[in-house]
């Protein structure tokens, strides 16, 4: 199972073709605008989000609302391609007209110093309309065709926002409780307390001109034992979803389980005791690694925690140089998210889903969803006599 996503991000559309989903899975378009609104939404984003209505086209790969084991073609319409430039006080009636809107002032913490030296760009419009995170839209509908077919599998995938700019929800819940609240509030915060807190810490940071980060986590549960292998380094399922996380814009730390809390912690409070029981077989007492040993699912809820750093585009200038006139300037701004944690946690969800899903597929390889579900019943029943 592969996926390409290509678009800029104000122009036109988003396009995404995803190839290898298996026939016979009931899909519409509602079903991926469900996550794609979950992605727009959140405290901190800027007016951009106000102008998207992100919603989906399937335009191929699908008929009468199920897959037919084809490649499947999804559309996202940018908005914001009619009239961006207007809203931003520039009376032109075309997107990207060269000169207009060229750029040679590189915004620190962003793609565009190098990225125009590795293309040889002179307007660096050229390489932010690629690199910014507008592409993360694509991302999340690839993730919800992949959340569909794990559903139909038994296996549930949420994310949550752990911290944001040092308020931290320190919270033991238990997963249905993480299932049923992770969408209460504009922070995806489960705390409410602490939610506010996320909350002011957004707007303290706005009010400064400056923006914040935080930590987000993804668990999913029902995931089988022994996906991955130990074998060779770029068979590590740990490793591809780290790989997947830190792709994301902006995601600079991945961890797993207890995460960042091994570093201080004895092993005899990091490793998962071993237990049987002979009507779920072998099981781990704890989940301190996150359902992770040699890089293969061990059947506990898989943990992934990711660290987002603040947005780069600050209200408050940062020093830049022109590479036309190479002359110092204070980088200044028109519009940005202050805070993009809990749209990003919607993101990170979605890339662990398609991981998990490429994992699944390859491991059990199927054409259609039933002979799937037989393969993996087969194979957790091996799991459960073994
Ligand atoms: C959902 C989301 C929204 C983002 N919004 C903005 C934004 O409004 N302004 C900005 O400067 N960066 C934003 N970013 C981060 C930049 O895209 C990112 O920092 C930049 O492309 C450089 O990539 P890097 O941080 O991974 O090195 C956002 C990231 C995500 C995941
Ligand atoms: C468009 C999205 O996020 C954008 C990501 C982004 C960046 O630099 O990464 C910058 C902002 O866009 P603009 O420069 O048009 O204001 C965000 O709104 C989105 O999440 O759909």
């Amino acid at each position: 199972m592969r996926f390409l996503t290509a678009g800029e991000s104000h122009g036109p559309k988003l396009t995404v073709i995803i190839e290898g989903i298996p026939s016979n899975m009931a899909l519409t378009s509602d079903m991926i605008n469900k996550e794609m609104f979950k992605r727009q939404g959140g405290y901190g984003r800027g007016r951009r989000m106000q102008i998207e209505k992100d919603t989906v086209v399937i335009t191929s790969g699908v008929r009468h609302g199920v897959t037919l084991g084809s490649p499947i073609t999804i559309e996202v319409n940018n908005d914001d391609h009619k009239h961006w430039l207007k809203i931003m006080g520039v009376e032109v009636t075309e997107d990207m007209t060269p000169d207009r809107r060229k750029i040679t002032k590189p915004r620190p913490g962003h793609a565009d110093l190098i990225g125009g030296m590795k293309y040889r760009h002179r307007d660096l419009r050229n390489v932010l309309e690629r690199s910014s995170a507008r592409e993360t839209a694509a991302r999340v509908a690839v993730g919800a065709v992949c959340k569909v077919l794990l559903n139909a599998l038994g296996i549930e995938i949420y994310s949550r926002v752990i911290e944001i700019g040092g308020a931290r929800d320190t919270g033991n819940y238990n997963l249905s409780e993480i299932k049923s609240k992770n969408d209460q509030n504009d922070v995806r915060c489960i705390d409410v307390k602490v939610a506010q807190k996320m909350r002011d810490k957004i707007d303290e940071a706005k009010s400064n001109g400056d923006s914040i980060g935080g930590e987000v986590q993804v668990i999913a549960e029902g995931v089988p034992a022994g996906l991955g292998s130990y074998v060779h380094y770029d068979r590590k399922l740990d490793g591809k979803i780290a790989q997947s996380v830190i792709s994301i814009n902006a995601f600079k730390a991945v961890s797993f389980g207890v995460g960042n809390d091994m570093k201080h912690l004895p092993g005899s409070k990091v490793q998962d005791p071993i237990g049987y029981d002979s009507a779920i077989g072998f099981n781990r007492i704890s989940n301190n690694l996150g359902g992770f040993e040699g890089g293969m699912t061990n059947g506990m809820p898989i943990i992934v925690n990711a660290v987002m750093k603040p947005i780069p585009t600050l209200y408050k200038p940062l020093q830049s140089v022109d590479i036309v006139t190479k002359e110092v300037y204070q980088a200044s701004i028109e519009r940005s998210d202050s805070c993009a944690v809990p749209a990003a946690s919607v993101v990170c969800e979605h890339a662990v889903a398609f991981e998990l899903t490429k994992e699944i597929l390859n491991e059990f390889q199927s054409n259609d969803l039933n002979q799937l579900k037989e393969n993996i019943a087969r194979h957790n029943q091996f799991i459960l006599e073994y």
